[in-house]
C-alpha cells in the first residue's frame, strides 16, 4: 500500500472513519457532567457545584492528583446497577460513533466498594451495557479491573476476592491512580496471583513516574501492556526492550496535556515513539474530563504533529488491534478490515 499518496487534507476523515480499538479508557472517566447531574438528581444527592457549567469550570488540572480528586468525587453519584449501565452505554454509543470496533474498558471497583456499593451492582451494570452493545451496536468490549495503587496490596486482594465469583465478566487486571510514591513492586504479590488465575495484566507506568516504573511493571508485575509509558524515551535500553518485545504502550495524548505531562500536543512524543518502532496506540483515558473521545485524540494529535501522516494512522490503528487481548483470528479479521479500508482510500 502506498500510503504516501494519501493527501494531508484527507487525513481528518480517514482518522475518523478508520476502524480502531480503544485499549485505555476508564469508564468512570467517561462520566459527562450532564450525566453526573442527572444521576445526582435520580439518587437525590447534593453536588458541591451549583450547575453543570460550574462543574466543568473546575476541570483545570495541574497534575494527576488534582484530576483524581475531582474524578473520584464525580464517581460518587454512581449508586445503582442502572447508573453503571447508563454510564457504560453512553460511552459505547460514543465509541460506536468514532468507529471503535473493540474497547477494553477499565473500571475502578474500590472507588465504589469503599462507599458501600456491592461489587455485583458495579459488574452487572457494566456487563449488561457491554452485552447490549455487542447485540445492538456490533461493538465488542471487555472489562479490565483496576487496583487503586494509592491503597494497600491487602485492599487489592480484598477486591480480587469479591471479583472472583464474576471471573467470566472481566478479562484482566490493571493498576491505576496516583503513580508517584506507589511503585509497581507494591503490588507484585497480587499481580502474581492474577497471573496464576490466567488474567491478562496491564499497569499504568511512566505517566508521571520515571522509566524505572516501566521496568518494574514489566519485570516485577509481568505487565503485558503499559498504560501511558511516555517516559520510556528517557531510557534508551528500555526503548530497545519495548521494541524488541513489541510491548504495547497505550498512549493518551489529550490526557497528557491536560495533566501537564507535556506542555502542548506539539511537544508530545507519540511521533517519536512510533518512529522508534514502539507499538504505541492512541486512546482517550478519561474523555469526559480531558476534552475529547478517541477520534478527537487522533484529530488533534495529527494536527499538532505534522510528521504524522496516513502511514502513521494505519500503524496506530493496526497497533490497537495487535495490542488487544482478543483471539488471533479475531485480530486478523479486524486487520483485514483495516487493510481493505486503506486500500479504498487510494483506489
Ligand atoms: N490518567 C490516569 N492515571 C492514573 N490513574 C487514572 N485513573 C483515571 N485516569 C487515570
Ligand atoms: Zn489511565
Amino acid at each position: 500500500m502506498n500510503l504516501a499518496s494519501i493527501p494531508r487534507h484527507a487525513l481528518p476523515e480517514l482518522l475518523c472513519r478508520m476502524p480502531k480499538a480503544e485499549l485505555h479508557i476508564h469508564i468512570e472517566g467517561s462520566l459527562e457532567p450532564e450525566l453526573i447531574f442527572s444521576l445526582a438528581e435520580r439518587n437525590r444527592l447534593q453536588l458541591p457545584y451549583p450547575t453543570i457549567e460550574a462543574l466543568r469550570a473546575a476541570y483545570a488540572f495541574t497534575d494527576l492528583q488534582s484530576f483524581l480528586d475531582i474524578y473520584y468525587a464525580g464517581a460518587s453519584v454512581l449508586q445503582t446497577e442502572e447508573d453503571f449501565f447508563d454510564m457504560a452505554w453512553a460511552y459505547l454509543l460514543r465509541a460506536k460513533a468514532d468507529n471503535v470496533v473493540h474497547a477494553e474498558i477499565f473500571f475502578d471497583p474500590q472507588t465504589h466498594t469503599a462507599r458501600g456499593i456491592p461489587f455485583v451492582t458495579i459488574i452487572n451494570g457494566l456487563d449488561r451495557a457491554i452485552q447490549q452493545a455487542r447485540k445492538e451496536l456490533g461493538i465488542s468490549a471487555a472489562l479490565i479491573l483496576c487496583f487503586l495503587r494509592h491503597l494497600t496490596e491487602d485492599d487489592a486482594f480484598t477486591v480480587l476476592e469479591e471479583a472472583l465469583p464474576f471471573r467470566d465478566k472481566f478479562i484482566g487486571i490493571g493498576l491505576d491512580s496516583g503513580e508517584k510514591g506507589n511503585p509497581p513492586e507494591k503490588f507484585s504479590k497480587v499481580f502474581a496471583r492474577c497471573r496464576e488465575l490466567e488474567l491478562r495484566l496491564v499497569a499504568h507506568a511512566g505517566e508521571e513516574g520515571t522509566a524505572e516504573y516501566i521496568w518494574h511493571a514489566l519485570d516485577l508485575l509481568q505487565a503485558e501492556r503499559i498504560d501511558h509509558g511516555v517516559h520510556c524515551l528517557d531510557d534508551p535500553q528500555l526503548v530497545t526492550r519495548l521494541v524488541q518485545q513489541q510491548i504495547p504502550l497505550t498512549v493518551c495524548p489529550l490526557s497528557n496535556v491536560k495533566l501537564c505531562v507535556f506542555p502542548t500536543l506539539a511537544a508530545h512524543n507519540i511521533a517519536r515513539l512510533l518512529a522508534c518502532g514502539i507499538r504505541a496506540t492512541i486512546n482517550s483515558d478519561d474523555p469526559a474530563y480531558f476534552g475529547g473521545y478517541l477520534n478527537q485524540n487522533y484529530l488533534e494529535t495529527f494536527v499538532a504533529l505534522p510528521e504524522l501522516g496516513a502511514a502513521e494512522a494505519y500503524r496506530l490503528a493496526r497497533n490497537s488491534f495487535e495490542a488487544s487481548f482478543v483471539d488471533v483470528e479475531v485480530k486478523a479479521g479486524w486487520i483485514s478490515q483495516l487493510d481493505a479500508f486503506f486500500q479504498q482510500q487510494h483506489a
